[in-house]
């Protein structure tokens, strides 16, 4: 049997850029897959229907779904589009929520952030809040206006952890300051996902998924950016890099893993 490094499938949004359309991610989630988790990135075009997701999660170990600058289109959750809710990313829609649904279903390891997060909630039948600066008591969860990304996802918030929760347990800490970089966040949670953490205002941070078979978190914020600097950030990596070596120990490693025992 032949050892293989483990796979991690990371998601893509589908850009024009150069008169061509891309299926592309940024370089953040790649870097903190390789070095803050210690898999191998691959990164999972946004084909919709076009892609075999049971095929392709026959091959991986774990799936990081990334932040986007783009909103999951409203039609998901049953709600009237409008241009609150633009610019959307249909194809990468078609790809993450079905792609999430059986990564959960087969105990696939899944980490999610910022619209991944949102994508999740979404997966499971919950729904979102678009421009929520706007509501009364609110905070402004956008992030800082500059073109230094270093500014952009400085730290910017506490987050309250749930005491004896998972993530709370990963990040060894009751309470983490995060990073914010964004305008919509979750409206009903999904039944199916536990809250794990809530910035002051009570906006949804954290979720994990209820009784999932395999490691399945999500946070609002992104822990890749500063994945080699800040200590909550790397034990999140660290964290889903474990549970995806313990699925390719289990599913077995190698070649072979396309055969693997659910
Ligand atoms: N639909 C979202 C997007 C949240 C998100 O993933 N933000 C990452 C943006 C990165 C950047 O601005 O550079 C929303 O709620 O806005």
């Amino acid at each position: 049997m032949q050892d293989r490094p483990p796979l991690v499938l990371v998601t893509a949004d589908v850009k024009e850029l150069d008169t061509y359309r891309w299926h592309a991610t940024v370089s953040t989630y790649i870097n903190a897959v390789a070095v803050g988790a210690g898999a191998i990135p691959l990164i999972l075009p946004s084909l919709g229907e076009d892609i075999d997701v049971d095929a392709v999660l026959d091959r991986v170990d774990g799936v990081l779904v990334t932040g986007s600058r783009s909103n999951v289109h409203p039609s998901n959750y049953a709600v009237e589009e409008n241009d609150d809710f633009a610019p959307f990313d249909r194809e990468r829609d078609m790809t993450t929520l079905p792609l999430i649904a059986q990564a959960v279903e087969r105990a696939v390891p899944l980490f999610v952030i910022c619209r991944g997060f949102q994508e999740l909630n979404v997966a499971f039948g919950g729904t979102l809040a678009t421009e929520i600066q706007r509501q009364p008591g609110r905070l402004d969860h956008r992030a800082p206006q500059s073109d230094d990304h270093d500014v952009r996802f400085a730290l910017a918030h506490d987050v309250a952890l749930k005491e004896d929760g998972v993530i709370a347990g990963i990040v060894g800490s009751p309470t983490i300051r995060v990073n914010s970089l964004h305008r919509q966040a979750v409206d009903r949670l999904a039944d199916m996902l536990v809250l794990e953490g809530t910035a002051p205002d009570g906006t949804i941070e954290a979720v994990r998924v209820r009784d999932a078979k395999g490691f399945a978190i999500g946070v609002q914020w992104h822990p890749e950016y500063w994945v080699t600097s800040d200590e909550p950030s790397k034990r999140l990596f660290k964290a889903f890099g474990d549970a995806v070596r313990e699925r390719q120990r289990l599913t077995q490693g190698g070649i072979a893993g396309s055969q693997a025992a659910e």
